[in-house]
């Protein structure tokens, strides 16, 4: 046995790059057991993957917690939002999953836009302005390009319901993922049956919403994971509203991750409608709502420069000048599906920091021009903002956000804010506790503060002037694509 103060329990994110598991001690926050296992995503125009490597990789991971997962006594899976699961009568996937970063939906997205409504009637209804990152677009472009996949589709779900149903056998999800689909209306907290209707999916092939606080089931016994037969599921949720749960946010907390996704967000009690489909009006995983604005191009992408500069992440030079868009995979804020990467300023004198510098400006700047749009008015302007996601640990992140927001920066130590969130979500299904209030139980954001520096406004303004300037070139895309 363990020597935790409380129960144990599980919180899993499976997100784009890896799955990991931790198992907590609920009384006290502390992490005792956890475990890492990475993905595979395909390459090219196509981001998929193969469900069935998910669950291959959450037995991994919880293979690696030993004992400990077997003692736990509830579970929670955060994942990444978004994907198309499409299951067939046997529950096997029919395809590999088209996952949120997959910008082929490009087309079908401004079709849904055009054909139904308008962009404020789609913002008005479900929250969202149809993106080729969001789940209807992904089902519209599968129902036209792979016709025959989409007949033979019996059950359609996101990352984190297909692991759940895994463990329980119940095809479930939770409003928060919901929120993220396109066709969940936001008003009523229900499935919409005209959207649903106008992209040919049967409702009945969607998963039960499961309330916040509710059980979405129990583990069932035949398994190849290390949890016991018995065990309580929560609902789980998408990977930011987990986080949210695991930094216990309150409104007016504004934060930033930077993982393979960038993306800024703050909890609201307003539901949101952006009609300019800047910041996608998602629901929290409790009550109120996660206005959120995501970038396709964070991490990867800027690691990506390094790597052809021949340079270490850490190598960056300061530069006046020099604008790097890294836009490589397309790019979702600014909306801009088909574009690449795009370099203005180069001379003589510029270093290979310089462009590196340049490269994690760009990727910040898109970020930064959603922080306000993401908070409510009356939002405190000096509230740090909590940095989380791999990209955290990083001083040239850290100190890019810093020059750019001119903000007081929060890293919080503790590293797997989405697994902890999901772990806080399991632990209030115990203990009959808010889940962020679980978190904020636990100090979860505890860590250190950099102190504001003015804002870097010409750095900002020249980055907007070349991405206004250079419009045609970035929604024209290129060839080999
Ligand atoms: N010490 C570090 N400094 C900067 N970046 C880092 C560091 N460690 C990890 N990363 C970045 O974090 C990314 C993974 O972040 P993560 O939030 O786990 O991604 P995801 O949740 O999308 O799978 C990697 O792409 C890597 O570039
Ligand atoms: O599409 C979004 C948010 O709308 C992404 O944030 C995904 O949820 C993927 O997250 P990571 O794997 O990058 O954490």
């Amino acid at each position: 046995m363990s020597a935790a103060e409380g129960p144990l329990v599980v919180g899993v994110d499976s997100s784009t790059q890896s799955t990991k598991a931790l198992v907590v001690d609920a009384a006290t926050g502390q992490v005792v057991a956890s475990g890492h296992a990475p993905h595979t995503v395909s390459s090219g125009s196509r981001r998929e993957s193969d469900p069935r490597r998910w669950w291959d990789a959450l037995c991994e991971a919880l293979r690696q917690c030993g004992d400990a997962a077997h003692e736990a006594a509830a579970v929670s899976i955060g994942g990444q939002q978004h994907g198309l699961v499409t299951l067939d009568d046997r529950g096997e996937p029919v395809r590999p999953a088209l996952l949120w970063n997959d910008v082929r939906s490009a087309p079908q997205a401004r079709r849904l836009t055009e054909e139904l409504g308008g962009a404020k009637f789609w913002a008005e209804r479900t929250g969202l302005v149809p993106a080729a990152s969001f789940t209807v677009t992904k089902w519209a472009w599968l129902a036209e390009n792979e016709p025959e996949a989409a007949r033979a589709t019996k059950a359609v779900r996101l990352p984190h319901d297909y692991l759940t149903e895994r463990l329980t056998g119940l095809g479930t999800t939770d409003r928060g993922d919901a929120s993220g689909t396109g066709w969940w209306a936001s008003g009523t907290e229900a499935y919409d049956e005209e959207i649903l209707a106008r992209v040919e999916l049967d409702p009945a092939l969607l998963p039960r919403v499961v309330r916040p606080g509710e059980v979405a089931g129990t583990v069932r016994g035949r398994h190849d994971l290390p949890l016991a037969e018995g065990t309580l599921v929560a609902p789980g949720t998408g990977d930011n509203a987990a986080a949210a749960l695991g930094l216990g946010l309150r409104p007016g907390m504004p934060v930033m991750s930077l993982g393979t996704s960038g993306t800024v967000y703050a909890v609201s009690r307003h539901r949101p409608a952006d009609p300019s489909g800047t910041v996608a009006g998602f629901a929290d995983a409790r009550g109120d709502w996660l206005p959120l604005a995501c970038t396709l191009n964070c991490t990867l992408a800027v690691d990506r420069v390094a790597a052809l500069l021949g340079l270490d992440r850490e190598a960056v030079e300061p530069g006046t000048g020099v604008t790097l868009l890294p836009y490589l995979d397309g790019e979702r804020t600014p909306n801009l599906p088909h574009a690449s990467g795009l370099l203005h300023g180069l001379r003589h004198d510029t270093t290979a920091g310089q462009l590196l510098q340049a490269a994690y400006d760009g990727a910040v700047h898109s970020l930064l021009g959603a922080l306000d749009l993401v908070l409510d008015e009356d939002a405190d302007p000096s509230a740090p903002l909590l940095l989380i996601g791999g990209g955290a640990r990083g001083r040239a992140w850290q100190e890019t956000v810093r020059r750019l927001s001119g903000r007081p920066v929060q890293i919080p130590e503790a590293r797997e804010l989405v697994a902890l969130g999901a772990a806080a979500q399991a632990a209030g299904l115990l203990t009959g506790e808010d889940p962020a209030a679980v978190a904020r139980r636990w100090n979860t954001t505890a860590g250190p503060v950099l102190d504001a520096v003015e804002r870097d406004e010409a750095a900002l303004a020249r980055i907007a002037g070349v991405v206004s300037d250079a419009a045609p070139l970035l929604e024209r895309g290129t060839d080999t694509q």
